[in-house]
């Protein structure tokens, strides 16, 4: 994924001032910054759900956006929003979307309708939904909210695995212990640039990955 002076604006308030990055396949990154700061916006501009002011947007492969409100419908089973979104995307079947089921822990779920979820499960769902088709480049905004420690712990491992596989993974976090699990952090302040800098989101950190 490629970004290039990327800017945005709601009326007066400049949210991006030229936010420029580029990630490789196999990359583990997070997205941080204060609240604010623009992370979600940045996240909606890269998936094409919000149109940039200016700048440029490039990705190869499919992409997986995974929303921080989540995307479903309360009268629906967890199978019917997996059935409903293989139609979507043309799958041929299931099998990824049952190996998440699996790997996140609520298989127990299927039949359930959305309404009677905890919010942690239909967390799950949500990202279920944003990972089934297996993307290239995935885009996921906080999507361990509301997840207990143990699931918490198995949706890096997920993620730490889509990167073994040579996904591009992309993950906004509050969490400053998240960043010990990251090949790259990239650091949004307020969507202007740190003092004597030129771009307003920059490496901060780059590690070794486990690849
Ligand atoms: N649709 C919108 N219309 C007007 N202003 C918006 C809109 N979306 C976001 N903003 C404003 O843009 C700024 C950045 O918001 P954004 O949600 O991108 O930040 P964030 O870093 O994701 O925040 P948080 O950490 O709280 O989730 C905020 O001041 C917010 O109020």
């Amino acid at each position: 994924m490629r970004v290039h002076d990327v800017h945005k604006s709601y009326r007066s308030r400049r949210v991006l001032r030229g936010v420029s990055f580029g990630l490789e396949p196999g990359t583990l990154a997070g997205v941080v910054g204060e609240n604010g700061s623009g992370k979600s916006t940045l996240l909606r501009i890269l998936c094409g759900q919000t149109a940039a002011d200016s700048g440029k947007v490039e990705h190869t492969g499919s992409l997986g956006y995974c929303p921080q409100e989540t995307v479903l419908n309360d009268s629906l089973t967890v199978d019917q929003h997996l059935s409903w979104f293989r139609t979507a995307y043309d799958l041929d079947g299931l099998d990824r979307a049952e190996e998440l089921l699996e790997e996140l822990g609520f298989t127990e779920y299927r039949h359930t309708r959305v309404e009677a979820l905890s919010g942690g499960t239909r967390q799950k769902l949500n990202l279920t939904l944003a990972l089934m088709h297996d993307p290239d480049v995935l885009l996921l905004d906080e999507p361990y909210q509301g997840f207990d420690w143990e699931t918490y712990l198995r949706f890096w491992d997920v993620a730490a695995r889509l990167r073994e596989q040579g996904r591009c993974v992309l993950v906004v976090s509050h969490l400053a212990w998240d960043t010990q699990r990251l090949d790259v952090v990239l650091r949004l302040r307020d969507g202007v640039a740190a003092p004597g800098e030129s771009d307003v989101m920059r490496p901060v950190t780059t590690r070794g990955a486990d690849r």
